[in-house]
């Protein structure tokens, strides 16, 4: 089954009355088994300009104290991807006396690995009223938010910061200011493998219920 953003209903305006939650067992079951694929296991097709924009539309509908949209996108689409790869490799290039090949190429292909790559930035703003780390939190929500959004328009992916979320060169290529934190890439695209289950942490440790 495909589905198209001109299915959903469109975006509704302030104020709108919205549909309560009702119990909805896909949707549950979707969640359930929720699972992202591998990067290497992500290949085109990739979602296309329209459901781009819905995915990034749906994705930041997240709870956002103050509304204050602390997070922004940078998508990599096309050859960009391999521009944007070879200068990361030109960076560690020149920070090595003798850079292996190898890598260079691996940094060059980094993008390649899937068709759409999603870069969200948290982009906290000053407030006197939502403190910086509530802010932060909102960016995570829109990083599983894409991810989820993109599953249901048949679209797998996984979420990776490596080595680029934490590099201030590398940041600084993408645009970030310094103000800014990279939450990570969201690699989209078809799977090519099955989705296999890993181990999770037990959840009975980490719940207590607070009593007095
Ligand atoms: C902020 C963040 C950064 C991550 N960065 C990486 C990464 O660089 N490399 C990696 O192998 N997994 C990384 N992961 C983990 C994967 O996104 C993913 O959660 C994990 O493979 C399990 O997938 P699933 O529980 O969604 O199926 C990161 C997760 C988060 C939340």
């Amino acid at each position: 089954m495909t589905v198209t953003p001109s299915e959903l209903p469109p975006h509704p305006k302030e104020h709108d009355d919205l549909a309560l939650p009702v119990a909805d067992r896909a949707f549950l079951t979707r969640l359930a088994l929720r699972r992202s694929s591998k990067v290497i296991h992500l290949a085109d097709p990739g979602p296309d300009k329209t459901t781009l924009e819905a995915i990034l539309q749906i994705g930041a509908r997240v709870p956002d104290h103050g509304k204050l949209g602390p997070w922004r996108f940078i998508v990599l689409t096309g050859t960009h991807r391999e521009s944007l790869g070879q200068k990361l490799a030109d960076l560690l290039e020149s920070r090595s006396k003798d850079p292996e090949p190898a890598q260079l190429a691996a940094e060059r292909a980094r993008f390649l690995r899937a068709p759409l790559v999603i870069g969200v930035v948290s982009a906290p703003v000053e407030s006197s009223k939502v403190p910086r780390w509530e802010q932060v939190l909102s960016a995570g929500a829109v990083c599983y938010n894409v991810l989820l959004t993109a599953n249901g328009f048949g679209f797998s992916g996984c979420w990776l910061s490596e080595w680029i979320c934490y590099d201030g060169a590398a940041l600084a290529l993408l645009g970030l200011a310094s103000s800014e934190q990279l939450a990570g890439f969201i690699y989209l695209g078809t799977p090519t493998q099955p989705l296999r289950e890993r181990a999770r942490p037990e959840i009975g440790p980490r719940v207590t219920f607070w009593q007095p």
